[in-house]
């Protein structure tokens, strides 16, 4: 087959459209001297390129596609599917909207009608993109007799037990994601056997989404699968797909731990985007803590934008951070909108996982059809969920990777026409470096996966699971890596040695023990005890100083008052309440160094990865008003919970810190806002957020007798962060100074030293005390 020289796509429709609509949004907003825009700039349309349709692939599945439309496949297309019907495990990282379903469903459906046994698996992150995935394949099948038998059917938390009954009987192309493949289907995997030995694809959508320990949770769970369907005498070929992600083939193979090849070219076409980044302005005489001047809140600006779109006409979507700011977001452009054009008010809504699964089918299928212009939500609707047409995409806060920008941005522009990708920054050291370094964002090739599924709390629960699906043979042990930690379960009785192998131990169920998102122990339900109505979920690691009594709680536009948090009953009882304050919780934390991994010592200062013990207990919770002022605080009596994890930590000697002008009086707010500012940029070296890690900053610490400062990972064993973190030092503590060195603020700001999830309401903070500390370690150290 020969790839075709460029063919010229029609004119795109609305050349300059973004600009355009760029323009109208900051009339009335900048003034002659000031525009909250740093940086503009064009990303030309681009061509597509074709190639001929392979021959194996079914005149059924080409007729499918040939009427929704695909007359060609891409050049990138065709290299990525004969690969895997070549029989090679393959990925395909292109930009949004380049067509990776054609890549998996070619060979998938040629394979299911040529063999009427043969089974399929697909894999997706989120419920949402499962569900999309296949309302996108019924729609290609639709009316064609050739494939009834496939009944493609999802099989996730949101399936009636009786439909996963069925499903597993008679379907032979299943839609789920990690967590329940994880208990609900490896977890019974008898009841599967002919399933597996039947097993010819498994797709894995949206791999870069695999990060941090949700990533080596997964990695860990698709090698179970291999494993499994291969003893069922499967042989299943994996077809990954991805954003444009930094060597793909190599984040596929460390999923699932076997070789890949890599397709990365993108020969699709999309239309001409105006990108621009925005940094809010400052609120006229108002101050925020230590008296640091308060920039509007991004999310402020993006419902501002959004309002703006919408009056346009522009089907916008915006992309908010947490939960509770996709709320507030979708709460103030609909009021925005009631002054202006009191009709569009009901054309706003929000989105977010948390929701229950109908509601969350009626938004997608509102915004598919255009009956909603404008919605806020967060990431899950990030992930592939094909929504098509949008004008203008707002992304309030950089989502944390490239990756993540970049496919957010590109569900804009999806018709070809010309869009609007607008950044804008939160008060936030990350965020404000990328506005005023754009090459850092714009030029910058797509971060690795952090992924680590060698960590022993990881590996150690998988490796039960496993053991209670098959016996667990030396070559699993070898192939895993695991003779120490098989070692070690086997000595405290959770592993038992047979002829066999190894067998988990009889009473233990291990699947129900791990959360494959990386939570410590479970979900908290929240419930509205007015109406007895479960509101939705969160993370009983993060439920203490999130839905702690007296905080406040936000869903679907209506805010709630927590008023007991049961962490034993797994519950958060709240009632509806419309307070004039946000809260913000206050802990202690301390660290015990158990192991260092490695140490360097270059002069005064010494930089090490170590092994740590973090206890953290909430102690009480400030009430802020809504513009930020401090009302009161309020003191709570929670248990402490300890994590076993991994940190960055560097020490410097107090000698070195007095030369450069500090005195002990200043050490504490020098190196705590050094560790502040060093949190907020860690996600620029490693595929995480702030709020995956954590940092502690002392005088002196009782393992290391010096003034410390430690950012670790947030999640038990480590996620790879810590590590990224030490392997990037210089070039991360380099970036961490430029950020503090350019704000312009006097005192420290959110913008540079202040955190948004400071366990001490941010105090102390030395602002020029950690720009003393940056500089002493980069001298030290190059
Ligand atoms: N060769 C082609 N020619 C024309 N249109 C195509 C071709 N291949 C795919 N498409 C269309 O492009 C759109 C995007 O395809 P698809 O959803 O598969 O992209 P994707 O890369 O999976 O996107 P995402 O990044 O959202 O996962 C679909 O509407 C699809 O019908």
């Amino acid at each position: 087959m020969t790839a075709e020289p460029v063919v010229p796509e029609p004119a795109q429709p609305a050349v300059g459209f973004g600009a355009e609509l760029l323009e109208r949004t900051l009339a009335g907003v900048s003034t002659e001297d000031w525009s909250p825009v740093t940086h503009q700039t064009v990303i030309p349309s681009r061509t597509a390129r074709y190639d001929d349709w392979p021959r194996w692939i079914a005149p059924a599945v080409r007729a499918a596609f040939a009427d929704a439309g695909i007359t060609r496949p891409w050049a990138h297309q065709v290299r990525a599917a004969d690969a895997a019907r070549s029989g090679d495990h393959v990925i395909v990282a292109s930009g949004t909207a380049s067509g990776k379903s054609l890549v998996y469903q070619s060979a998938v459906l040629t394979e299911l009608l040529a063999d009427p046994t043969a089974t399929a698996l697909y894999l997706s992150p989120t419920k949402a993109l499962g569900a999309d995935q296949i309302r996108a394949l019924g729609r290609l099948l639709a009316g064609r007799s050739d494939f009834n038998h496939l009944q493609p059917c999802a099989y996730d938390g949101d399936t009636d037990i009786e439909i996963r009954q069925w499903a597993r009987m008679h379907s032979r192309w299943i839609f789920t994601n990690p967590d329940m493949l994880h208990v609900g289907i490896l977890g019974n995997h008898q009841r599967w056997r002919h399933f597996f030995r039947h097993l010819k694809y498994i797709v894995i959508d949206e791999c870069h989404h695999y990060r941090g320990v949700f990533g080596s949770n997964t990695a860990m769970v698709l090698r179970r699968l291999l494993r499994v369907a291969r003893a069922a005498g499967g042989n299943p070929i994996v077809i990954g797909a991805s954003a444009t992600a930094g060597a793909p083939g190599a984040a596929l193979s460390r999923l699932i731990g076997e070789p890949c090849t890599e397709v990365v070219e993108d020969t699709s076409p999309h239309g001409e985007r105006t990108v621009a980044l925005w940094e809010p302005g400052f609120v006229p005489e108002v101050t925020g803590g230590n008296g640091a001047p308060v920039r509007r809140s991004a999310g402020a600006d993006a419902a501002r934008i959004m309002a703006d779109l919408v009056v346009e006409g522009a089907r916008t979507l915006c992309f908010v951070r947490s939960r509770r700011g996709v709320e507030v977001t979708a709460r103030t452009t609909r009021q925005l909108l009631a002054d202006v054009d009191p009709d569009l008010v009901d054309r706003i809504a929000a989105y977010r996982a948390g929701y229950l699964a109908d509601d969350r089918r009626k938004l997608e299928s509102d915004i598919a059809d255009g009956r909603l212009l404008g919605v806020a939500t967060t990431n899950a609707l990030e992930l592939g969920v094909d929504i098509s047409g949008l004008d203008a995409i707002v992304v309030a806060g950089y989502p944390g990777t490239v990756a993540s920008f970049w496919q957010q941005a590109g569900r804009a522009g999806r018709r070809g026409a010309g869009s609007l990708v607008v950044l804008v920054a939160r008060d936030d050291p990350l965020d404000t470096y990328l506005v005023h370094h754009p090459d850092a964002l714009l030029d910058k090739p797509v971060e690795m996966t952090v992924t680590d599924p060698a960590n022993p709390y990881v590996l150690g629960p998988h490796l039960l699971c496993a053991a209670a699906e098959l016996p667990l043979t030396e070559s699993d042990v070898e192939a895993w890596d695991a003779a120490e930690l098989v070692d070690e379960l086997t000595a405290i009785g959770h592993l038992r040695r047979r002829p066999a192998g190894w067998y988990v131990a009889a009473g233990l169920e291990p699947h129900a023990d791990i959360d494959i998102r990386g939570g410590i122990g479970g979900q908290v339900m929240i419930v509205d005890v007015t109406e007895s109505r479960l509101l939705g979920t969160v993370d009983s690691g993060r439920a203490p100083s999130t839905v702690h009594a007296g905080a406040v709680h936000i869903h679907q536009g209506a805010s709630y008052v927590v008023d007991e948090l049961d962490l034993d009953e797994g519950l958060a009882l709240v009632h509806p309440d419309e307070p004039d304050w946000t809260t913000m919780a206050r802990e202690s934390t301390s660290v015990d160094i158990t192991e260092v991994v490695h140490s360097n010592q270059f002069g005064a200062v010494s930089v090490q990865l170590v092994a740590v013990d973090v206890t953290h207990q909430v102690t009480g919770y400030l009430r802020k008003s809504l513009t930020g002022e401090v009302l009161d605080s309020v003191e709570l009596d929670m248990p402490p919970q300890t994590l076993h994890t991994r940190a960055v930590m560097y020490t410097i000697t107090p000698e070195a810190l007095e030369e450069v002008g500090l005195t002990v009086g200043r050490f504490p707010g020098a190196l705590h806002a050094a560790e502040h500012a060093a949190i907020g940029l860690l996600p620029l070296v490693a595929t995480c957020d702030r709020w995956d890690i954590g940092g502690l900053s002392t005088n002196v610490h009782p393992d290391t007798g010096l003034p410390t400062v430690f950012v670790y990972d947030g999640y038990a064993g480590g996620a790879g962060f810590a590590e990224r973190g030490h392997t990037a030092f210089v070039t991360w503590i380099t970036a961490t100074r430029d950020a503090v060195l350019s704000c312009t603020c006097e005192r420290g700001c959110p913008s540079c030293v202040q955190s948004p999830k400071c366990g001490n309401g941010n105090e102390p903070l030395d602002k020029d005390g950690a720009l003393r500390v940056l500089t002493l370690l980069l001298r030290e150290m190059t």
